[in-house]
């Protein structure tokens, strides 16, 4: 097991602008302020690529008491027969990706999409403004103060100005594929297939307000995000700000 890993943050220069960690060039804030937002609920995002421990962080979250909505859960809702999504992908994308009962293979609608680039996109047409629109009704509906979602295409899908603070989860490249083939069944190849599709963890990593390095064990990741939220209500954590 590795030590307990130091989430990577960025701090906030004098002039409103802030320096990367690294010493790097200096990047301008894109967060709302306080006043900006639309109530004093802070929306949080918990992003990734795929089997860095996202959902793993989810329910830490919960666990301590934090209502998290989730993306994927969303996506597979809004493919029910019944639902919007359902009939626009069944068009798009014809029987081929039915099951007998007429539900939508996921399996099967997966092999197509993460092998080419274009049906991809004709996917996220149907399903990412659904998704937004049903995550935009989970946060109006709720009152916590931190309102935690679960979105693993945060800024492929152009959705991160919508959120106060982001987080990125992270992990070794062969500790992800090992652990989506021990918890999921998903082939190297096949988590690989989903990695092409998604911005590289450096980069969302660089673009979040606080790192979450999933490369010890589960308490170990609790910790990092209790640590982090005591701050925040105790007001002693230093200004995180987004880089553009
Ligand atoms: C392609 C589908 C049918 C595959 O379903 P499946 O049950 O195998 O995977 P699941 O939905 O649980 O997703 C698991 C992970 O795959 C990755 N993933 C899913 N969709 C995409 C995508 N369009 N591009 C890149 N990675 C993706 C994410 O890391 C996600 O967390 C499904 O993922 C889907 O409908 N995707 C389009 C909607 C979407 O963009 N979802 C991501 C939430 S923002
Ligand atoms: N620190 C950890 N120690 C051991 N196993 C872990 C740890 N973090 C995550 N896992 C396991 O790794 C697998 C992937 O984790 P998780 O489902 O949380 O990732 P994810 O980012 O939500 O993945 P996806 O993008 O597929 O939704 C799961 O089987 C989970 O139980």
């Amino acid at each position: 097991m590795a030590g307990k890993a130091k989430p990577v943050r960025c701090a906030a220069g004098r002039s409103g602008r802030l320096r990367s960690p690294s010493g790097g060039p200096t990047i301008v804030r894109i967060v709302r302020k306080r006043e900006e937002r639309e109530s004093n609920m802070i929306k949080i995002a918990i992003t990734g690529v795929i089997g860095s421990g996202k959902s793993t962080l989810s329910q830490c979250l919960r666990n301590l008491g934090y209502p998290v909505a989730d993306c994927d859960a969303i996506s597979h809702a809004i493919l029910q027969p019944d639902q919007a999504g359902y009939k626009a992908c069944v068009e798009a994308f014809g029987p081929a990706i039915l099951e007998d009962q007429g539900r939508i293979d996921r399996a099967a609608l997966g092999a197509i999409v993460f092998q080419d680039d274009a049906r991809r996109r004709q996917l996220e047409a149907i399903t990412h403004p659904l998704i937004q629109a049903e995550l935009n009704r989970q946060a109006k509906a709720s009152s916590s103060p931190l309102w935690f979602a679960e979105v693993p295409l945060l800024f492929e899908a152009g959705m991160e100005k919508q959120f106060d603070e982001i987080i990125t989860v992270t992990a070794p490249l062969e500790t992800i594929l090992q652990r989506l083939q021990q918890g999921r069944g998903l082939s190297p190849q096949q988590a690989r297939a989903r990695m092409a599709a998604q911005m590289s963890q450096e980069e969302k990593s660089r673009r979040s307000t606080l790192t979450i390095v999933n490369d010890g064990d589960i308490p170990a990741m609790q910790d990092q995000i209790q640590q982090w939220i005591k701050e925040k209500q105790d007001g002693t954590e230093s200004e995180r700000r987004i880089p553009q």
